[in-house]
């Protein structure tokens, strides 16, 4: 599982994270809820590696990712999809796929079958730049990517962010099943309550940097949990 222990994160003298302690476990799906710039992304760059934390600790199956550059944290197997998607708009779709070979060895690299299961509009679309899909297209794109990496936790920022409600199906199908097919953890940063309501096994809800809240999806209809959630 990934393990983060009281973990804090400053931009210069402005701290977005305030010693934030939670866990993922594999075979779950996590959603992290929270409004504008509570801190949600910063959460996730402390775990990929791409900003440092001022402080706390952050291991996955044991292994501690303190330290880590992004491309050492996706060999031990965390893949992230960003928010924005970070598509190369002028690569065409199957060398945005490719660049998801970076850390695996020669061996590995091949673009997984099951990806066009999930994501059949890609396979039409090999040829075609990357600039050139549609926003939903390019989020499956950037999870196809991700997953090339062979992930064991697939780390998502606002995978339904300006999608249109089909596509928004099709990543909600495409997360549960790789939950369940591999055992994969996956952990999403959300502001769609509806998507964590139907998708996630856990929750987590944060304000101002920090955990205000935590458990099944089910808790997130008490008005504790709303009070963080409407703007
Ligand atoms: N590169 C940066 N430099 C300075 N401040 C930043 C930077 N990135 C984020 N912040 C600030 O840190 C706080 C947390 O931002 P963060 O992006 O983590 O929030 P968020 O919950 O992901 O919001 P959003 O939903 O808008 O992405 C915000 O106050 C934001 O303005």
């Amino acid at each position: 599982m990934l393990s983060v222990e009281n973990v804090s994160l400053h931009y210069g003298a402005a701290q977005a994270l305030r010693n934030v302690s939670f866990k993922a476990e594999m075979g779950k799906i996590t959603c992290v809820l929270g409004r504008n710039g509570v801190g949600k992304s910063s959460l996730l760059r402390a775990i990929t590696g791409q900003h440092p934390v001022s402080s706390g600790a952050v291991s996955f199956n044991g292994v501690s990712l303190d330290g880590l550059a992004p491309f050492r944290r996706a060999k031990q197997g965390v893949g992230y999809v960003p928010q924005g998607r970070e598509i190369f708009p002028l690569l065409t779709v199957r060398e945005n796929l490719e660049t998801g070979y970076a850390p695996l060895k020669r061996a590995e690299r091949s673009i997984p079958e099951d990806i066009f299961s999930l994501f059949p509009v890609l396979k039409t679309m090999l040829g075609r730049r990357g600039g050139d899909l549609s926003g939903g297209q390019q989020q499956q794109l950037a999870i196809a990517r991700a997953l090339v990496t062979r992930p064991k936790i697939l780390v998502l920022d606002e995978p339904t962010e300006g999608i249109q409600p089909s596509i928004i199906k099709d990543i909600g199908r495409a997360i549960k099943y790789l939950r369940d097919s591999t055992g994969m953890a996956i952990l999403l940063v959300e502001q769609y309550l509806d998507f964590c309501r139907e998708h996630a096994d856990q929750v987590y809800i944060m304000d101002r940097g920090a955990f205000v809240h935590e458990g099944a999806p089910e808790t997130l209809d008490t008005p504790d949990a709303r009070r963080h959630l409407t703007v």
